[in-house]
């Protein structure tokens, strides 16, 4: 499962019905991955959360959740189809969601700082399949994020590894040409398809901007 192109990241303040039809715009447009972020969440909501974005994804992208590896089997073991985690460095180890989520399973996790790299190394090959890396870009999305790295510090960051990153944080469909020409293999959004007037519209324009310089 490839890691590339568009990640919408569910926005935790929308209320569920709203969150699904955002969902269902995003991957009728072509989001590849849609990571279920719910900080304030509780645990069965979250997992309530996830099997109801899964059903609407159906098999059309990735269903991925943010920071909970507990949600992530919950979901599963209720039928549902989820296909990874995305995990922070104050996270589960990613070694453990390998395991517990299998070999077929994508796993994200984030890495902004050389010791993050370090961290990297120290795992078995294959363990990750994706960095996301940020912030391009100051967000509200976001509280105590990391510093802003801006295009030129996310590209210095991709050079040094070589998994796939995914550029996230204030990222703008204006960016995109930029990030893809500095090695991103796609970006992560919340509010510029949540927030936007359209936002099926606003998915298919990260969708095609990212296509346009394949
Ligand atoms: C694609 C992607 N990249 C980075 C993050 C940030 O994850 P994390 O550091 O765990 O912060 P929270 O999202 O948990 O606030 C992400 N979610 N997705
Ligand atoms: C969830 C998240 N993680 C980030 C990181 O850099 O680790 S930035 C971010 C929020 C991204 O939302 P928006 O597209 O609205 O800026
Ligand atoms: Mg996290």
């Amino acid at each position: 499962m490839s890691p590339a192109g568009l990640h919408l990241v569910t926005d935790g303040r929308l209320r569920l019905d709203r969150l699904l039809i955002v969902v269902d715009a995003a991957v009728r447009a072509g989001a590849a991955v849609v990571q279920v972020r719910g900080k304030e969440a509780s645990a069965r909501e979250l997992t309530e959360t996830v099997v109801a974005v899964s059903q609407v994804v159906d098999d059309r992208a990735a269903v991925l959740v943010n920071d909970r590896l507990d949600v992530a089997l919950a979901a599963r073991h209720g039928g549902a189809r989820v296909d990874g985690v995305h995990l922070g460095q104050d996270d589960l180890d990613p070694v453990v969601a390998r395991h517990l989520l299998g070999r077929d399973a994508l796993i994200g996790w984030t890495a902004h700082r050389d010791a993050h790299l370090r961290a990297l190394a120290s795992l078995p090959e294959g363990t990750v399949d994706y960095l996301g890396v940020g912030l391009v870009r100051p967000t509200t999305s976001k509280a105590d994020g990391p510093p802003v790295l801006g295009v030129g510090g996310f590209g210095s960051f991709a050079l040094s590894t070589e998994l796939p990153c995914i550029a996230i944080g204030g990222v703008r469909v204006t960016d995109v040409p930029d990030l893809a020409a500095v090695g991103a293999a796609g970006v992560a959004v919340v509010t510029a398809v949540a927030d936007a007037p359209d936002p099926g519209a606003a998915a298919g324009g990260f969708v095609d901007a990212l296509g346009a310089l394949r």
